[in-house]
């Protein structure tokens, strides 16, 4: 009950994602590891572009499903070890340990990610996707 209780304070209810606290919880070690070890880490900040226009157009639950939608893809591409959060309404953190040189893979991401948002040719969202830091690439 307790580990529950626990695990539920550390997502998001929506998307299932990790929540906010718990990505920037995990994000301090890394960080320390780094400083101290020189220890390699890499954060993607990602936002859906536009995404006031999805509500506005197609009503608030439409909404939730495409954030829900673009986290279930997100989730598939990540690996175990690496931590996807939802840290606003439509902004989301990806923290990946031990990861460098994740530029190309970006670019990889954002093209899969365009692709599979528009399967009927709806011109719904395109991510914003940007590196925001890969130590110790700084
Ligand atoms: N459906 C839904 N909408 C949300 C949720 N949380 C926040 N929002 C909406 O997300 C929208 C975010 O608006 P903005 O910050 O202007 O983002 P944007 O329209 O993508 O603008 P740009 O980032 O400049 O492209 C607002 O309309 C919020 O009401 C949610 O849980 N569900």
């Amino acid at each position: 009950m307790e580990q529950e209780l626990q695990h539920l304070s550390t997502i998001d209810e929506l998307t299932g994602a990790d929540n906010r606290r718990h990505v920037l919880a995990e994000f301090e070690p890394h960080l320390a590891n780094y400083i101290r070890y020189g220890s390699a880490f890499s954060l993607i900040s990602m936002d859906i572009d536009h995404f006031k226009a999805v509500n506005d157009s197609y009503g608030h639950l439409v909404g939730d499903d495409v954030l829900k939608r673009f986290s279930e893809i997100v989730s598939e591409r990540i690996r175990r070890t690496d931590i996807f959060a939802r840290t606003g309404g439509e902004e989301f953190l990806i923290l990946m340990p031990h990861t460098t040189r994740q530029f190309q893979m970006l670019i990889f991401w954002q093209r899969d990610l365009e692709k599979r948002w528009r399967p009927s040719g709806s011109k719904l969202p395109i991510t914003n996707i940007s590196r925001l830091l890969s130590a110790p690439e700084l």
